[in-house]
């Protein structure tokens, strides 16, 4: 049976390259694997005044959606050489009430996504730090910072075999990882 891996997007942008990218993951992943985007453009500005018995329902609907899949797979932008508001929202959302985090041990990967040549380096690796602590182990190898992202799709909108090649090495070596981690 294949296992469900939530795919969170960093971008709220109907046109977004970074759920393109998103997309393409779940068009070309392994059968071991079931990608399923999850919302989080609709969770409120996380705040403990409101995360009280009765939290917002987008709060409950995300933590359930995120403690029913078997890994996490982050793909992201760079907003000012850091990680969106967005993602970082959500991963707060996620980690709370205290000692109820749904992240915990769950496999992750991190995909940065952007026009510039940077690949989004910076937001990639901000957003390891909080993975870190959350205690999700995180795919180390290959790194994606994929750059230039405006020139991997053609003018139809289709991803152009090259960069196809590329996604590929990364998600089935996310497969691996939660494979061996589920061993
Ligand atoms: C507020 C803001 C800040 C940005 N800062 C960066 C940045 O630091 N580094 C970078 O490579 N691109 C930066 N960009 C450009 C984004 O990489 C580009 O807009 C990208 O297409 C956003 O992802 P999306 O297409 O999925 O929306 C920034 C864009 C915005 C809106």
């Amino acid at each position: 049976m294949s296992k469900k891996i939530a795919v969170l997007v960093g971008s709220l942008r109907k046109d977004s390259y970074n759920l393109k990218v998103a997309k393409v993951f779940q068009k070309i992943a392994p059968p071991s694997l079931s990608l399923q985007i999850i919302q989080i453009g609709d969770l409120p500005l996380y705040n403990e005044d409101i995360d009280n018995n009765a939290p917002p329902a987008s709060y409950s609907r995300f933590r359930q959606e995120i403690a029913d899949c078997q890994g996490v797979i982050f793909v992201t932008p760079e907003y000012n050489r850091g990680l969106p508001a967005v993602i970082k929202n959500a991963i707060d959302v996620g980690s709370r009430p205290y000692g109820k985090s749904v992240w915990s041990k769950k496999p992750a990967a991190v995909v940065s996504v952007s026009q510039g040549a940077i690949g989004g380096f910076g937001a990639n690796h901000q957003l390891r730090q909080s993975l870190v602590f959350l205690d999700m182990p995180t795919l180390q190898q290959p790194e994606a910072y994929i750059g230039n992202i405006n020139a991997a799709f053609d003018e139809s909108g289709n991803i152009t075999s090259k960069s196809e090649e590329f996604l590929t090495v990364i998600i089935n070596s996310y497969a691996s990882w939660v494979e061996k981690l589920s061993q």
